[in-house]
């Protein structure tokens, strides 16, 4: 997972050329002593122990231990990871929203499916590059939940947005989460599905930008203004 620079540009301290010859058997042997960036944020590079923007000194071990003739000696590397880019696409039910991004995955690379072999009613979208969820997987309460209480999905009280913050931050530090599905069939919160890191994450719904915390974790926002007029006749041509 780090971006090693090429061979021939990988020099030690003392700006002398790694070893041509099993330098990469040599960085195998080597122990990695870390520090991090004063100006630049932290997070965690997924299964490597590093956090991006960290600089890694490795100390090669002796040229017996490694196989290789030179002597010990200490590389520098930076991690270059790149986080997730965090997309924001708000509009109300029926604006479009699935249409569009549909089309901008396609822009992106690849054709967007449901996560493969997953719950078939997953509001999930994975492409090459992109993964879009759905905001109403966030829903805190099922549909029977809000007719009790009286509440919409548009309300905020009937969205959990703690959650949702975390697991947009945990995706932009580049870990794994456990999001829950909301079942539009049965409208009921499903059992939650596994999602990857990916480059482009885009988080559609009615909320994207209510919460300041998530707000502020958004690369860009979207808001789709479709007037009332146009979204009714949207939907009168389908049905
Ligand atoms: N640019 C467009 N031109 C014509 N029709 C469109 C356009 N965008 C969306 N539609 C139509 O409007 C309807 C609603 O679109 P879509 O399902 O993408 O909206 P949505 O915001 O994802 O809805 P929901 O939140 O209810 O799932 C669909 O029938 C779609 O074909
Ligand atoms: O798509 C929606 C909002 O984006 C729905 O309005 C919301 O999720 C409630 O769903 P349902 O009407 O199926 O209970």
């Amino acid at each position: 997972k780090l971006s090693l620079p090429p061979k021939s540009q990988l020099q030690d301290l003392k700006g002398r050329r790694a070893a041509p010859r099993g330098w990469a058997a040599n960085m195998a042997f080597c122990s990695p002593h870390t520090t991090t960036s004063l100006r630049s944020p932290c997070t965690t590079i997924p299964n490597s122990g590093f956090r991006q923007n960290q600089v890694i000194f490795f100390t090669t071990r002796s040229s017996r231990r490694s196989n290789t003739r030179h002597g010990a000696r200490t590389f520098q590397v930076s991690c270059a990871v790149e986080q997730p880019i965090v997309i924001g696409l708000a509009a109300d039910s029926g604006c479009g929203k699935s249409t569009f991004m549909r089309r901008l995955t396609s822009v992106f690379g690849g054709a967007a499916e449901p996560p493969k072999g997953g719950n078939p009613d997953s509001n999930t979208l994975i492409s090459d590059t992109t993964t879009v969820i759905c905001l109403d997987d966030y829903h805190s309460l099922d549909r029977t939940g809000r007719k009790e209480k009286g509440v919409t999905a548009l309300d905020p009280k009937a969205n959990d947005f703690d959650l949702m913050y975390e697991q947009v931050k945990a995706i932009k530090e580049g870990k794994a989460i456990e999001k829950p599905i909301y079942n539009h069939v049965t409208g009921l919160l499903d059992p939650a599905e596994l999602i990857q890191p990916p480059k482009i994450f885009v988080i559609e719904g009615l909320h994207p930008m209510y919460d300041e915390r998530v707000r502020e974790l958004l690369d860009f926002s979207i808001y789709l203004d479709i007037s009332n007029e146009v979204k009714f006749a949207w939907k009168i041509q389908v049905s």
